[in-house]
């Protein structure tokens, strides 16, 4: 659908009215040429109601063009938030491993670029609809002024049109083309953005990547944009020298064949110089409207995607009880699918996590730690079997309660600087609190309800991950390789202090590890193996275990 339907599907009543108020300053701008024509025609014998007229049309052409303008303005911000906020939305509505699997670069394109365009070519809408208005009314002036004038202007416009529609579709399949590149561009600035230290030491790669890649990629995308561009330049070529063609046939052949006044012949040839002058800006609006059509299809097929993948309920269900007591695996499986057709499977997995206990997942690389925490805090759905709290089945009607009651910092965990949406009225002198016991006291403070800095040293920024998540205060914490960046110091008070103090408030705590020496505090240790639970016993009967045996069982 093009950029106009899509509009009229969307916002319909802003976009009519906007619409009439341009066809009204269109019409009014024509009728004012046709009246400066009528009082050139009198010279100097110009009747009272024309001037009357002749200022009328001045301030209802500019008052309108102002008014269509003003409104397709506050039309086309309003649409870019509708847009963008659809994209969040399905983003956050729409599986994880959905998103996952479309991958950020795709979604950064759609966001940050596809909508801009689309953002930089809707001002032109008023112009198209002002001159197009201008157009007709000028054919029916035309048609008044002589019959075969009218006729042949309405010929030249529909081959314009005509030819338009031809190189149009050509020019947009190497936009099309071009917009796939961008997706590839995508990726490698973000290999660029979040490698920038891998590059900058190893010059071979630098070469392949930001030199080679980046270099063919946006070779390609340039090449395929300039092809498409300049076809809609074309095409605003053509435009231009059919009514440039027109122009010349009046002059030239019109008297011969037709004998028109020389009265005729003038004001034909103004209004026509108007009507080209007037279109001109449409002609050059084409090739952004050509990429504004590509963007949107884009985004379209985002959108489509992420609803595809099936909405997530967030409604207002009743919060999962307080004094739930177990959580149980029931034939739990979660399969990825592997590039050559192999793929990883955890599961089918029958389990329980208790309230109140301390749990150790533990196992080799690859083994499925990180899956199983995604798939215990809801945030991967079973692809079989259910998980149950207590004894209610987690569905989609009550899945984002079952999330409300975890608090997790995953290895790659988002640091947010604000504590917004944080509970609690006090919140931020519990956060000086687990600022002075994490630490962090002497670098970071709170300042309206913000961290003062997340400049910081990955260690730190993960007690920061902590913090909030302590905040968070929920009856469930996952933590994984939490402790992988702490110091000595930091490892001890993590694994002795916090997580008995955790448990003290009965909270469970899922820790997923690799650091044997603190196996010992765990109530329960699993150790996983190729996606499978190959042991499930209490902490103290790990000893007999080498640490390769405990990390072993990845792939
Ligand atoms: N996003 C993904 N897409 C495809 N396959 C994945 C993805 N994430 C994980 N996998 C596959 O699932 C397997 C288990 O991954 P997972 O992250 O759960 O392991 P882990 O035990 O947490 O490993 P580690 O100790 O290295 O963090 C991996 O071997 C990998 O093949």
């Amino acid at each position: 659908m093009g950029l106009f339907g899509y509009l009229l599907r969307t916002s319909r009543r802003p976009f009519l009215l906007a619409l009439a108020a341009s066809v009204i300053s269109g019409a009014a701008g024509a009728s004012f040429i046709a009246l400066v024509n009528t009082a050139l025609g009198r010279a100097g014998h110009v009747p009272a109601a024309v001037v009357w007229a002749f200022a009328g049309l001045c301030v209802a052409t500019v008052v309108t063009r102002f008014l269509a303008q003003n409104l397709l303005f506050r039309l086309s911000q309003g649409f870019i938030y509708r847009l963008r906020r659809r994209l969040v939305d399905g983003i956050l509505d729409t599986p994880l491993r959905s998103v996952e699997k479309l991958g950020t670069p795709r979604l950064y394109s759609a966001l940050a670029d596809d909508v801009v365009v689309i953002a930089d070519a809707l001002p032109g809408l008023p112009m198209v609809c002002f001159s197009a208005t201008f157009a007709v009314v000028c054919v029916v002036y035309l048609a008044v002024v002589s019959p075969a004038v009218a006729l042949t202007s309405l010929l030249a416009l529909g081959v314009a049109v005509g030819v338009y529609r031809m190189f149009s579709a050509y020019g947009m399949r190497h936009l099309g083309a071009a917009r796939e590149e961008q997706d590839r561009l995508f990726e490698h600035f973000r290999a660029v953005t979040e490698g920038t230290k891998e590059l900058k030491l190893d010059r071979g790669r630098r070469e392949a990547l930001a030199g080679a890649a980046l270099d063919a990629t946006a070779t390609t995308y340039r090449r395929r944009s300039v092809l498409g561009l300049s076809v809609f330049e074309g095409a605003a070529g053509s435009g231009q020298a059919i009514f440039f063609g027109l122009i010349g046939v009046l002059l030239f052949v019109f008297p011969a064949v037709f004998a028109l006044p020389a009265r005729t012949l003038t004001d034909s040839v103004m209004v026509l110089l108007f009507m080209v002058s007037s279109l001109q800006g449409v002609l050059t609006w084409l090739p952004v409207l050509g990429r504004a059509t590509v963007a949107l299809h884009k985004i379209e097929e985002r959108l489509e995607y992420l609803e595809g993948a099936g909405r997530e309920k967030h409604h207002d269900h009743p919060a999962a009880p307080a004094d739930w007591q177990q959580i149980g695996f029931r034939g739990v499986a979660h399969a990825y699918p592997g590039a050559a057709g192999e793929q990883f499977v955890l599961g089918p997995l029958d389990f329980t996590f208790r309230r109140g206990e301390v749990l150790f997942v533990v196992g080799g690389n690859g083994s499925g730690k990180t899956t199983l925490a995604k798939l215990l805090t809801g945030l991967y759905l079973p692809e079989k079997g259910a998980v149950w709290l207590d004894d209610r089945e987690v569905t989609d009607d009550n899945r984002d309660a079952y999330r409300a009651l975890f608090g997790a910092v995953f290895s790659d965990f988002f640091l947010f600087e604000s504590l917004g949406g944080l509970p609690g009225t006090d919140r931020t002198a519990k956060a000086e609190h687990y600022l002075r016991r994490l630490q962090l006291d002497h670098k970071v403070s709170i300042v309206d309800d913000r961290f003062s800095t997340t400049a910081l040293s990955q260690g730190q920024r993960k007690r920061l991950a902590l913090l909030t998540a302590c905040l968070a205060d929920r009856s469930c914490y996952v933590f994984d390789e939490w402790a992988a960046d702490q110091d000595p110091v930091f490892k001890e008070f993590f694994y002795t202090e916090l997580l008995a103090e955790l448990k003290a408030r009965n909270k469970t705590v899922v820790v997923i590890s690799h650091d044997d020496r603190y196996f010992a505090v765990a109530d329960r240790i699993v150790r996983l193996d190729y996606g499978q639970i190959r042991a499930d016993r209490p902490g103290e009967d790990r000893r007999d275990r080498t640490p390769e045996e405990e990390n072993s069982g990845g792939r």
